[in-house]
């Protein structure tokens, strides 16, 4: 099989475009993770095939995949560059500033901004009101608290893990998301530190202790792990995706964090959300809806013959 392809990133967080409008293309588990490797294949975080919507008022549907193959309901970063793609290649008018991307998590409207020669730079997104509720994130963890909106939700419950309990706020923002805000790292053991003299967020041991919790029972869908700092000017976050592992940065998982500072009192409920690749704006309105700044921007683009 030959396609063709674009690679675009939002803040360090990569994807194989592939245009699939005739809706023919069937992708086995082994092509996406051939496709996505960063030393025989393509390398990405995820590929995001562009189909027709079946909502008219959208102006394509978004159909992602990890790099294990696994489908994900919603992709921030994806959703911006998503965006860029459908504007840059001439499926979307860039004088219109706006369209809407259809997701399985449903719809979501953006705006962009494009440079002098039309092509998108950064985008916001409408991603729409974070489901707090146990089993839409889904979590087994049992509701310790309420939100401002009555939804009764899971706020800082302690897990237990092989380097003592952590604590996890949940969010679904169509996927599933728990957050654990790092406020004391003295507590944590020295074996999860790249250097125990200097604990901090850049020197966590993201791969054991990511992938613990991303399977654990309480996740029965699996999780996107976030740890993070509020500290001023900002949430620093990193974290480990569902389906694909540590990535330098996460939309969704962003907005889960400024969502869970915002609900926990760490922070107001517009933040900087500072990731290894970048800048993220985040902000909770008393609309309910959550709107992500960022950028998005093409890498390269070509042609490739999978070998499988
Ligand atoms: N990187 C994404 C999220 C991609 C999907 C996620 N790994 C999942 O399985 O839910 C983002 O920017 O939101």
């Amino acid at each position: 099989m030959e396609l063709d392809f674009v690679k675009l990133h939002g803040a360090g967080n990569d994807f194989v475009f592939i245009d699939d409008f005739s809706g023919t293309l069937e992708l086995t588990k082994e092509q996406i993770a051939w496709l996505c490797d960063r030393h025989f294949g393509i390398g990405a975080d995820g590929v995001i095939l562009v189909r027709r919507p079946n909502d008219p008022a959208c102006a394509a549907y978004m159909h992602y995949i990890n790099s294990d193959g696994t489908l994900a309901e919603m992709c921030g970063n994806g959703v911006r560059c998503f965006a860029k793609y459908l504007v840059d290649y001439a499926f979307v008018d860039p004088g219109d500033g706006a369209l809407a991307a259809e997701t399985l998590a449903g719809a979501r409207p953006l705006t962009f901004s494009v440079d002098e020669d039309g092509k998108l730079v950064s985008a916001t997104v409408d991603m729409g009101t974070p489901r707090l509720a146990p089993d839409e994130v889904p979590t087994t963890l049992a509701a310790n608290a309420v939100s401002p909106y009555g939804e009764a939700f899971v706020l800082d419950a302690s897990v237990d893990s092989p380097w003592g309990p952590f604590s996890f706020t949940c969010v679904s923002m169509g996927n599933p998301h728990a957050v654990c805000f790092l406020d004391d790292m003295r507590a944590l053991p020295d074996e999860l530190f790249a250097d125990p003299l200097a604990k901090s967020l850049d020197t966590l041991d993201l791969d054991r202790v990511g992938a613990f919790f991303e399977n654990h029972p309480v996740f029965p869908e699996k999780a996107n792990i976030e740890f993070a700092v509020v500290q001023s000017g900002g949430i620093a976050m990193r974290v480990y995706e569902r389906g694909c592992g540590e990535t330098l940065a996460c939309g969704t998982g962003a907005c889960a964090t400024g969502v869970a500072a915002c609900l926990s009192g760490r922070s107001g409920c517009s933040n900087e959300v500072h990731l290894p690749g970048g800048v993220l704006t985040v902000s909770w309105g008393d609309d309910g809806h959550v709107s992500m700044r960022g950028p998005a921007a093409e890498s390269f683009s070509g042609h490739v013959r999978l070998p499988l």
